[in-house]
């Protein structure tokens, strides 16, 4: 490649073809730091207009010991000596004085097909020295064919100016980001390595320059026993569509909005000689455990087939989902839809080398109850396999707006690939909830572009109750039937699908405006909406005896107006509740809540339009000098839902117990 190509911007059929050549067989080789180097090309060619290194500041962000190949190790200041070999030893200098101010950095040198490129690597041992801070610094220089390829050096300490720019998904950061990952990291190293002997031999390296053989046996026996990551756990919450289910499945608006409920995903990383990888869904009882060789890799990762995470899926591949059918077929669950959504996406995103872990869910949300359980899931599983693939940069407040909605998008594509193999024909509505939080309208015309999503911003806070039928139903049938109906009565159904959607429209015109009082006739007029939302579904054929049971108790003893929400056929209603003017509206409300649970269903306090996708890394409690892990056994442990909120539940957010991150795209300056 001539200097003059390196200066192109890269497309994403570019960026495809090289990352079908090779990114994902090899995790490795030179060959996928050729891909990494186009991909990091290709956010160049998205950086923003205001130039790219003012937006890149220090974030030194740990490196496992997995990404470390075993190639050359060279000291950056020099050539090294057997003698100055013997004195490293990874893990030595881990809370002691004796660390020196500074090390001699280690330097990665891989060379492919004429081009150079180097890469520092912080060197384990020195990762969690608390007073000497990592710095990486970012040249371009010219490769040996004249191309211009990234350096990364890092160094300990020193004064480097901090323009930074990550390799590959690190993004841009701005700020520096703390190492969070880092000290775990180096105490599993700690506990891990066998000390070096100095009297052994060292022994020419491949290009002459000499180096230990105690260090490659240590570090290769450092890559077998250390995990390749820390634990840690995403989340994602449930979500009520307020107005326009099934009418946006046909390309009308929806008014949903994030829910309090959530789910949890803790990813534990095993030893990187266990070759498997398991998917624990506790609430429905599924657990199994594949052999991570024995997945068809060589279908997925076939040029015609490989998908990468920058991909916007919008169906799936028939072919794909039969190559999984062997794999799946031990897996006799009624809900095994998640485990069909699991493999696709896990080897749509991974790779043969995929890091050996077990994924551990509970869920606070109900299953199948129009709150968008599936799509929470599908979430979690999103955003956990793009942070273990090194697909994401953690959220952090120094992360710029754009690389957000960057970062939020990439989880929500695949998240609904996943949403795909659960629901067959989903408009995506629920994992955008689930991703951004918030509330939104949302509308996909063209299923083939993006969808519309626009952000309420003065979303009120409004006095809603919510009611679990307890009917069990599945989503993918219901949406089925709408198509049915429509099929069938084109004209009349086209009329009540339009009718939805200018109730949409009209409570669009209410909840989007910062004149909203919820004591006024503001709500009586979103209460109405929300009733005749409800009566077209009804005639839509969602509904179900017991969700009419829930409105003639509640709008029949008038404290509201109730509407289904999320599918139909059973699960859920919300009701928008009239402001309590006497003592009398709060006997009356008290009765029906006694009513609704003496005929087996539950109401729920319903807080709306919460943090989206949440990630806590490591998996850790208890403030920075007093931390400790959260392991899966204590995750599996927890009771209830009040159990598994008490000890990893995001609402711990502030208390210094927990420390979640948020990519929060419309608040970046909050995150
Ligand atoms: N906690 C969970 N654990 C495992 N799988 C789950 C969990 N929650 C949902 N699922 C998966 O999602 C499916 C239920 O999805 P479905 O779309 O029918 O309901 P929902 O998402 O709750 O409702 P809606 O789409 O109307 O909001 C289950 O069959 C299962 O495969
Ligand atoms: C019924 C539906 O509109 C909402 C399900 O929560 C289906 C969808 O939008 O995918």
């Amino acid at each position: 490649m001539t200097q003059e190509d390196s200066s192109m911007p890269v497309s994403h059929e570019d960026l495809k073809m090289a990352v079908d050549r090779d990114f994902l067989e090899v995790s490795s080789s030179p060959s996928r730091k050729r891909a990494e180097s186009e991909v990091s090309r290709y956010y160049d060619a998205q950086e923003p207009a205001n130039g790219p290194d003012s937006d890149l500041l220090d974030g030194a962000q740990s490196l496992s010991l997995s990404q470390i190949p075993d190639t050359e190790f060279l000291p950056v200041n020099g050539p090294q000596t057997a003698g100055e070999s013997s004195s490293y030893r990874p893990g030595a200098s881990v809370g002691t004085a004796a660390a020196p101010p500074t090390l001699p950095s280690l330097q990665r040198r891989d060379s492919g097909r004429g081009r150079a490129m180097a890469k520092e690597l912080p060197r384990k041992s020195s990762l969690s020295m608390p007073t000497a801070p990592l710095t990486f610094q970012h040249h371009h220089r010219k490769g040996s064919s004249g191309s211009i390829s990234r350096i990364y050096t890092a160094g300990v300490g020193g004064g480097a100016p901090s323009h930074v720019r990550q390799p590959l998904s690190q993004g841009f950061l701005r700020g520096s980001a703390p190492p969070e990952s880092t000290s775990v990291a180096s105490e599993t190293l700690q506990n891990s390595i066998p000390p070096f002997t100095s009297n052994e031999s060292a022994r020419p390296g491949l290009n002459g320059r000499t180096r230990s053989l105690s260090r490659t046996r240590s570090l290769s026996y450092m890559k077998r026993m250390e995990p390749e990551l820390p634990d840690f756990m995403v989340s994602a919450p449930a979500k009520v569509i307020m107005y326009g289910e099934h009418a946006v499945v046909h390309g009308k608006a929806a008014i949903a909005a994030a829910l309090s409920l959530r789910s949890y995903l803790h990813v534990h990383h095993l030893p990187r000689d266990n070759r498997t990888v398991t998917l624990h869904l506790s609430d429905i009882d599924l657990n199994h455990t594949w052999d991570i060789e024995s997945l068809p890799w060589d279908f997925f990762n076939s040029p015609a087939k490989k998908r990468i995470h920058f991909d916007t899926v919008t169906s799936l591949d028939p072919e794909l989902l039969e190559a999984l059918q062997p794999s799946l077929a031990p897996i006799v669950n009624k809900y095994h839809s998640a485990a069909t959504a699991f493999l696709y996406v896990y080897l749509c995103l991974g790779s043969k080398h995929s890091p050996a872990s077990v994924f551990t869910l509970r869920s606070t949300i109900p299953i199948g109850a129009g709150l968008g359980s599936s799509a929470s899931i599908t979430v979690c599983l999103s955003a956990a396999l793009h942070l273990q693939s090194g697909m994401l940069v953690r959220p952090s407040a120094k992360l710029f707006e754009e690389e957000c909605v960057r970062q939020l998008k990439r989880i929500n594509d695949w998240a609904f690939v996943g949403e795909m193999c659960i629901h067959g024909n989903p408009s995506g509505v629920d994992n955008t909830v689930a991703t951004g939080g918030k509330a939104v309208l949302f509308r996909r015309g063209d299923y083939s572009k993006p969808p519309e999503v626009k952000r309420l911003e003065y979303f009120p806070e409004l006095p809603l109750m919510l009611v679990n039928t307890n009917q069990p139903r599945r989503t993918a049938e219901l949406v089925a039937a709408v198509h049915g109906l429509r099929n069938s009565h084109p004209t009349t159904c086209g009329l009540m699908l339009d009718a939805i959607d200018n109730v949409t429209a009209e409570a669009m015109m209410l909840l989007d405006n910062k004149h909203f009082r919820p004591d006024d006739s503001h709500l009586t007029r979103l209460g109405e909406l929300v009733r005749i939302n409800h009566g077209l579904l009804v005639s839509l054929g969602v509904s179900h005896p017991k969700l009419e049971r829930v409105r003639q108790i509640v709008d029949g003893s008038g404290i509201g107006w109730t509407k289904l929400t999320g599918a139909g056929g059973g699960g859920c209603a919300f009701s928008i509740l009239k402001p309590v003017q006497a003592e009398s509206d709060e006997v009356k409300k008290l009765k029906v809540e006694e009513t609704l649970k003496e005929e087996g269903m539950v109401t729920y306090e319903a807080t709306l339009g919460g943090d989206g996708v949440g990630v806590l890394w490591p998996a850790m409690l208890g403030k920075p000098e007093e931390r400790s892990s959260i392991t899966k056994e204590m995750f599996l442990a927890a009771e209830g839902n009040d159990g598994v909120e008490a000890l990893v539940g995001v609402k711990a957010l502030g208390t210094g117990r927990l420390a979640w991150g948020f990519w929060r795209e419309w608040l970046p300056e909050e995150a």
